[in-house]
């Protein structure tokens, strides 16, 4: 919308809703596979952005893209104000990857100390983050056990707690309770409103759709495209359903519509 044209109100809620991230007319293919489809969404400081869709709609691909892993080959992201590229970024991002990045044979301590060594923590800060990210996974008495010797559950508790050591400013988490039971879903989405509250921002990805509801906005992928982009509630009064499986099979059946 022009801002030349927006009324003061407007003008409020464009200015409290200050962009995290901007990704316009992102694409990706492999081979012959468009896995990400010209997608183009806004995520807002502060936020809890869920990229919701079923398996290979894209959601890794995007993420990798929003860290730098793996190169766009059109369109463009912007995190903060700056081009992905630029070599500040990377400091303010912390990414939990879908299957664990720990390793196994050396401690929960000495895996958090090896992430803070990438990001440059080092003597006395060192060692404050990492007792108090332990203590906020409740691990701080399992500081000094081998990680191979944990639950699942443990690891990907530890494995959150490494993508937090250094503070960043956005959160990207790959399927973050893929295997983690309901409580500690539950206790894993309440620290991540806490998050919020802080002024971080999330982007996490999910196909569990109950826990849609927990996040701020959402973002709707099916093969690679988007198919809505809104808060849990409006999707759910403009597809006129219940749930939000069954939202988002009504914007999938809207996008096979307009396909046709
Ligand atoms: N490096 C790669 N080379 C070739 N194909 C790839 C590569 N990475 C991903 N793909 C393909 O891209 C598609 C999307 O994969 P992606 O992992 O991004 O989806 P996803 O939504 O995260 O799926 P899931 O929920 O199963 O993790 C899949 O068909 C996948 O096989």
């Amino acid at each position: 919308m022009s801002e030349i044209h927006e009324s003061p109100q407007e003008r409020i809620e464009r200015e409290a809703e200050k962009p995290m991230v901007v990704i316009e007319h992102l694409g990706k293919q492999f081979g012959k596979l468009r896995v990400v489809d010209d997608l183009t969404m806004t995520i807002r400081e502060g936020e809890t952005f869920g990229l919701i869709g079923p398996n290979g709609s894209g959601k890794t691909t995007l993420i990798r893209m929003l860290v730098g892993l793996t190169r766009p080959d059109s369109g463009s992201i912007t995190i903060m104000g700056l081009r992905q590229s630029d070599a500040r970024i990377a400091a303010t991002m912390g990414y939990m990857t879908q299957s664990s990045a720990l390793y196994t044979d050396l401690t929960a301590q000495e895996n958090m100390q090896f992430f803070c060594d990438i990001y440059g923590l080092r003597g006395r800060e060192q060692r404050l983050r990492i007792h108090e990210m332990l203590e906020r996974v409740d691990l701080a008495d399992r500081a000094a056990s081998i990680v191979g010797t944990f639950s699942g559950g443990m690891k990907q508790r530890l494995s959150l707690a490494c993508a937090l050591v250094h503070k960043p400013r956005l959160v990207l988490l790959d399927e973050p309770t893929v295997g983690v039971d309901p409580e500690l879903r539950r206790s894993f989405w309440d620290y991540f409103a806490q998050l919020n509250q802080e002024g971080v921002t999330i982007i996490v990805s999910t196909h569990h759709l109950d826990e849609a509801a927990r996040c701020t906005r959402l973002g709707l992928l099916r093969f690679g495209r988007l198919l809505a982009q809104d808060e849990p509630e409006t999707l759910l009064r403009l597809s006129g359903k219940a749930t939000m499986e069954d939202a988002f099979l009504y914007f999938a059946s809207r996008q096979q519509e307009v396909q046709a």
